[in-house]
């Protein structure tokens, strides 16, 4: 597996900006708690078109500084000292390499912040890609998913991207075949929802079941790119109902993306995010359309899958 392109053109530029996709989990099996407090988890992840930006300037300490784009995007969840998991990334990189660096770090949001579409962990990814190529570290493809999985669970897909099978507590990622181009209506929340008191309420409902594999049949469908009518049978998401309760206005959402012609609806991770899927760019404008005819204002539609952490500007 590649993560990073193999020619770096210029050997020390003054900053990297790196793009990092938004995730969603179009299967989502929860196996019952470990002893480490995770749940084991089977999932299929795709990254989706809606992105964060990361630039990366070196500096005498460490700094982050965040601004919002677009309206479904609001900063106050988001520290701008060492809680924020991009600082957390670039110090774990450099202590990898045992180097003294550090750097002024600079994120443009498009990923709505604790809505279940995994924006922390996209930060981590690409602030460590972004810091690779700053500093010409040559970290290994197996270190930089390594130090990844120790920021989080999300963190190592937001690195592969496209569609990737997860296993463990999600940080096991392995790129799967994915020939179709999937489109999905997404509708914001305007309050975010912290992944693990969704957990907690997944273990408070007994929500576990026993079997959690994905059929092979799933498979099937994202090898064949047979988008549309079969995504209803693709999805499952089993933190549904444990968001559910903790927020009993999403299943009225719910009913209401179905009604406006989304052929299967489905939490994104663990929420409040919701998607409609859709059969194609038209059909997800016209169920977009037809949801701000209702009164739903933070929606918007991408598609997948895309790339994981990438360049996008070397100065
Ligand atoms: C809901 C998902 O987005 C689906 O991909 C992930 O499982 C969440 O991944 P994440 O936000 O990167 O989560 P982490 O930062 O690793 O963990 C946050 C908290 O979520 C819970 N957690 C997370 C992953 C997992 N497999 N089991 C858990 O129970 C734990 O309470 C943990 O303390
Ligand atoms: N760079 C960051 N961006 C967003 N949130 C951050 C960041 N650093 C730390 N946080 C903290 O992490 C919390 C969860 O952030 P995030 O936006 O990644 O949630 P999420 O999308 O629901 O995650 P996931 O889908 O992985 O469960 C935020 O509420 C915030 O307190």
């Amino acid at each position: 597996m590649h993560l990073m392109s193999a020619a770096v053109p210029l050997p020390d530029p003054l900053s990297v900006t790196v793009r990092a996709p938004a995730k969603i989990n179009l299967y989502l099996g929860v196996g019952r708690v470990r002893p480490d407090g995770f749940h084991p988890l089977e999932t299929l992840f795709q990254a989706v078109s809606l992105y964060d930006d990361v630039t990366v300037t070196s500096a005498d300490e460490w700094s982050v500084s965040t601004v919002a784009e677009g309206p479904q995007v609001d900063l106050s969840g988001v520290p701008d000292d060492e809680d924020n998991i991009a600082i957390r990334a670039g110090k774990a990189l450099v202590a990898h390499h045992g180097v003294d660096r550090a750097a002024a770090i600079e994120i443009a949001k498009g990923i709505p912040v604790a809505g279940g579409m995994a924006g922390g962990s996209a930060d981590a990814a690409a602030t460590m890609v972004a810091l690779d190529r700053l500093w010409n570290l040559e970290t290994s493809d197996d270190d930089l998913l390594a130090i990844a999985a120790t920021l989080g669970s999300d963190v190592p897909f937001a690195l592969v991207g496209g569609t990737a099978h997860g296993t463990g507590r999600g940080e096991v990622v392995t790129p799967v075949e994915d020939n179709g181009t999937w489109w999905w209506v997404v509708v914001f929340d305007e309050v975010g929802l912290s992944t693990a008191s969704v957990y907690a309420a997944f273990d408070l409902g007994e929500y576990a079941v026993d079997d959690i594999a994905i059929d092979p049949a799933r498979f099937q469908i994202l090898r064949r790119g047979e988008a549309g009518a079969t995504m209803a049978v693709l999805v499952r998401n089993d933190l549904e109902d444990a968001a559910f309760d903790l927020r009993q206005d999403l299943e009225r959402k719910a009913e209401a993306i179905l009604q406006c012609g989304a052929s299967a609806v489905l939490l994104s991770g663990s929420g409040p995010t919701l998607l409609g899927a859709a059969t194609d760019a038209v059909d997800a404008r016209d169920i977009a359309a037809r949801l701000a005819e209702r009164g739903f204002d933070r929606v918007t539609v991408v598609n997948g899958p895309v790339a994981g952490a990438h360049v996008v500007e070397y100065e």
